[in-house]
């Protein structure tokens, strides 16, 4: 690697990784299940939910490649070319969370920044994967600052509150709900006082006033089947609750994504929508985030204030 990049600053941007192809899809779920491998059954359930959304390319995986060439390009504009060079880390598929820190320690980098492709933080979740990132850094020499959060960040609630306002608009519903959603995470994340919930509920209040919406509640989706309690309601649960109310029209603003992938293509477009109209309710949901100009807008900055001071 040439000598400008070991100046250059780091990018570690990490998501959570897919499959890349059906087959793959085994492994894939074993790695989610530390290394426990799926029965014959979860595995069926779990591809047939891919096959369902993928045409050729993972969905996830192309975002995901878009997104990191679209941060570096607005990092090149905003702080000029070279100074920061963004390397993927995904955490349950190649390039894993330490190839990437691997990769920026063979480019000569010793300083670098971590930001995970999800606005709130959670121990599980962005937590997990900073400590992956700091451990494998440690192990190279390179001093990592992780970007916990970016979940108030205002390019990035301008960016959401545009698509709730067109949303609405596609809904053609003056009295529609708005249904703020993220992945529901174990119940017993509210022991340890853990930030998500309270992050998720401040982006979805952020957006309803930047979008001049009164009528929204948050719910939960996409929980896992573990055997113990996982966050509530879920999405299921609260379009039946409306239903039943005579809500007829819901819009679906998944805050805790920023990508199209299973979580949303499957659980939301297909899963809840199907729900949705055997009780004679519209949904839609907003258009999300991927390369938005705003949401790559938002993590630069969120970039150019945790980088060390050298590089501004
Ligand atoms: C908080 C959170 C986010 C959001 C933050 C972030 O983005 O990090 C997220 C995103 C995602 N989750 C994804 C996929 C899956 N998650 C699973 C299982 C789990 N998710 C969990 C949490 C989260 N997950 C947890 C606690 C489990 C239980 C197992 C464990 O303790 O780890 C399973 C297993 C089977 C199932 O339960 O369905 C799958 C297939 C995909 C990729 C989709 C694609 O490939 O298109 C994405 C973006
Ligand atoms: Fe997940």
């Amino acid at each position: 690697m040439s000598a400008n990049v070991s100046k250059a600053i780091g990018v570690l941007v990490m998501s959570y990784g897919t499959p890349e192809s059906l087959g793959g899809v085994e492994a894939y779920y074993t790695h989610i299940r530390r290394g426990h491998p799926p029965t014959a059954g979860q595995l069926e359930d779990l591809t047939s939910r891919y096959r369902a959304i993928v045409g050729g390319v993972f969905p996830l995986r192309e975002n995901t490649n878009r997104q990191v060439a679209a941060l570096q390009r607005t990092l090149d504009e905003l702080a000029g070319e070279g100074k920061f060079v963004c390397y993927q880390g995904l955490k349950h598929a190649a390039p894993y969370i330490e190839d990437g820190v691997a990769a920026m320690a063979a480019s000569g980098i010793t300083e670098a920044v971590g930001i995970v492709l999800t606005p709130q933080y959670s121990v599980m979740s962005v937590g997990g994967y900073m400590k992956r990132a700091k451990d494998e850094a440690a192990k190279h020499g390179i001093a990592l600052a992780a970007i916990e959060e970016y979940h108030l960040h205002p390019e990035l609630i301008d960016a959401l509150s545009k698509r709730v306002t067109e949303g609405l608009e596609r809904l053609g519903s003056d009295e529609a709900m708005v249904l703020f959603s993220a992945h529901s995470l174990p119940e017993k994340i509210l022991e340890m006082n853990d930030p998500y919930p309270e992050q998720l509920l401040a982006t979805s209040r952020a957006v309803a006033q930047a979008a001049g919406v009164e009528r929204w509640q948050f719910t939960w989706q996409s929980a896992g089947q573990t055997g113990q309690p996982w966050l509530g309601p879920d999405i299921l649960e609260t379009i039946e609750r409306l239903s039943q109310e005579g809500v007829k029209a819901m819009l679906v603003s998944p805050v805790g994504f920023v990508s199209d992938h299973l979580e949303v293509l499957y659980d939301i477009d297909i899963e809840a929508a199907k729900f949705a109209a055997e009780r004679g309710v519209k949904l839609a949901r907003i258009r999300m985030l991927n390369d938005d100009p705003q949401y790559m807008r938002a993590m630069a900055d969120s970039v150019l204030a945790a980088a060390p001071e050298r590089a501004l």
